[in-house]
């Protein structure tokens, strides 16, 4: 493979000369949100593209790499800031690196034990979402959230850890002061011992 250096847009959120893009709408993340009446009222007025992706992903070989960038878009479902589906990677040893372009976001994770973590991502930072943990982005701002991202080839991502834990174990909703908040979601089931060591048997 040729080298190559592709240049980022920060004010669109893209990739120029990635290999691939997807857009998730409002009515891809059904499900997600706790506020079911919200989400239907917002989805009768449009389906507005909640966040996009643009990658070069070379190929999938152990030891390669994918990266991208993430555009998403502010908003909430109710109280609920906007959050991408979430996911851990398939290869659940694998990590992840996030740089913050522009907007302001957090990084959602909790490990299969049910530990949460937040991190805040601005401009010029740099998060790590290390291995075996599920990761979400939140946008907690006004304005558009991209972030430049990198990971390996070989991830993989499970997309239904979370669905089959009744969601993650916190929700991020609005505090009402311009800030945001950590609420408990009700309907979370921790993962049993066996599904927790199901995660760490995905290792490669
Ligand atoms: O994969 P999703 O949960 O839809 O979120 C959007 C995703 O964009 C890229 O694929 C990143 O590598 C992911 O880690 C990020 O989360
Ligand atoms: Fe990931």
């Amino acid at each position: 493979m040729e080298p190559l250096c592709l240049q980022v847009d920060v004010a669109k959120g893209t990739l120029a000369g990635g290999s691939g893009r997807y857009e998730k709408r409002l009515s891809d993340l059904g499900g997600i949100y706790a506020d079911r009446q919200a989400f239907e009222a917002m989805l009768a007025e449009g389906d507005p593209v909640v966040y996009a992706v643009e990658d070069l992903k070379p190929n999938t070989h152990p030891g390669d790499m994918i990266f991208g960038v993430t555009r998403m878009r502010p908003g909430k479902i109710g109280a609920e800031f906007f959050v991408t589906r979430g996911h851990i990677h398939a290869t659940g040893n694998r990590p992840e690196i996030y740089y913050g372009e522009s907007g302001t976001g957090l990084m959602q994770l909790e490990s299969p034990a049910g530990e949460s973590r937040l991190i805040e991502i601005r401009p010029r930072s740099v998060c790590y979402v290390p291995p075996f943990w599920i990761h979400r982005s939140i946008n907690i701002g006004h304005d558009d959230l991209v972030m430049t991202f990198a990971y390996p080839a070989d991830s993989g991502q499970d997309y239904d850890i979370i669905a089959r834990a009744g969601g993650m174990k916190q929700r991020v909703i609005d505090n009402g002061q311009g800030g945001w908040t950590a609420i408990d979601n009700p309907t979370y089931r921790p993962r049993t011992a066996a599904e927790i060591e199901r995660v760490w048997s995905t290792a490669a």
